[in-house]
């Protein structure tokens, strides 16, 4: 089995500097000899330029609160093509951010190879602002929605056609969900595992909960999302939109873990580690917990 590793330096999705060094920290901690003492073969040529991208953007003014607009939307779209191919491929795409909103992309490229691929969101946060409803402008906060085709149309973003259904992502440990966004869930009828399901169930259940939910008959393909956020920031404290409150190392693992072990997992992305927000110590603990995170998504085992 081959593991493409897409790299992707690009942080257009939030206003802090230095999560586009998140994918080239974490190659440099070795993660592909790390997946290839795994079994894995693995594919990587190198971090995605997106020089070529914002050289030729003139400029980039918002668009209504939206941040970057131009530029999220065309790397976005490059991202998709990039992974649809590795998945046409017959290959694992690890997509290595970077912002979330880089998922804008990957679950693109994702559904466009296995249009009955299911997602499972683990984050903090639920990502799904519409134009209408985002506070920040920040396009990391707004991924789910532009999946779903909810919300107004932007025409720069006119090439992410609405593959998601609502019905086909779940989300684990939520905890920091702005209130158009439990407006949105509630009216959408998406499945979230907050953190008070996990406090409450114990994360099997909740895994096998939300499995149940979007892969009843464990029959489709599955793309993991995962922000390192989703943990609480004791264990991943550099990234860059901390929330307390979150999943143990452990639970964050048993995830990974749980669907790596369902044979469906077909396309992976680690977000948001950002190298430059913390001191070293806890810099090199984030990178090491999402090579971690990593390993054990794509079958590292405890036994
Ligand atoms: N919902 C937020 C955070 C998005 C985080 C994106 B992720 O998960 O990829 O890291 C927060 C919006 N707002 C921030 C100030 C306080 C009120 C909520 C937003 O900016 O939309
Ligand atoms: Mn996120
Ligand atoms: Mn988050
Ligand atoms: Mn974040």
């Amino acid at each position: 089995k081959t593991a493409a590793i897409v790299g992707c330096p690009f942080s257009g999705g939030q206003p802090k500097a230095g999560v586009d060094e998140g994918p080239i920290r974490i190659v440099e901690a070795g993660i592909i000899p790390q997946l290839e003492d795994l079994g894995w073969k693995v594919k990587f040529d190198g971090h995605h330029e997106f020089e070529n991208i914002s050289a030729s953007l003139t400029s980039d003014p918002p668009i209504g609160k939206l941040k970057n607009p131009r530029l999220v939307s065309q790397v976005t779209e490059a991202v998709a093509k990039a992974v649809g191919a590795h998945a046409q491929n017959g290959e694992l795409p690890v997509t290595i951010g970077g912002d979330h909103s880089l998922a804008m992309g990957t679950i693109s490229g994702t559904l466009s190879h296995y249009p009955n691929a299911c997602v499972v969101w683990v984050d903090a946060h639920a990502d799904i602002n519409t134009v209408e409803t985002t506070d920040s402008g920040n396009i990391h906060g707004m991924p789910v929605s532009f999946l779903l085709g909810i919300g107004s149309k932007v025409p720069e973003f006119s090439w992410v056609k609405p593959l998601l259904k609502p019905d086909s992502i779940v989300y684990i440990g939520l905890r920091d969900v702005d209130a158009g966004e439990k407006q949105i869930l509630r009216e959408h009828n998406i499945k979230a595992f907050s953190m008070h399901e996990v406090d409450r169930y114990g994360i099997g259940k909740v895994v096998e909960m939300a499995l149940d939910h979007v892969n009843p008959k464990r029959d489709r393909p599955i793309h993991l999302s995962f922000d390192v956020d989703a943990l609480d920031p004791s264990v991943a404290p550099s990234t860059g939109t901390p929330v307390r409150g979150g999943l143990t190392f452990r639970e964050g693992h048993y995830i990974c873990e749980a669907v790596y072990e369902t044979g469906l997992l077909v396309a992976l992305d680690l977000m948001e580690v950002n190298p430059s927000l913390k001191d070293p110590v806890d810099v090199e603990q984030t990178v090491a917990v999402g090579c971690s995170l990593l390993r054990s998504a794509l079958g590292e085992t405890l036994l």
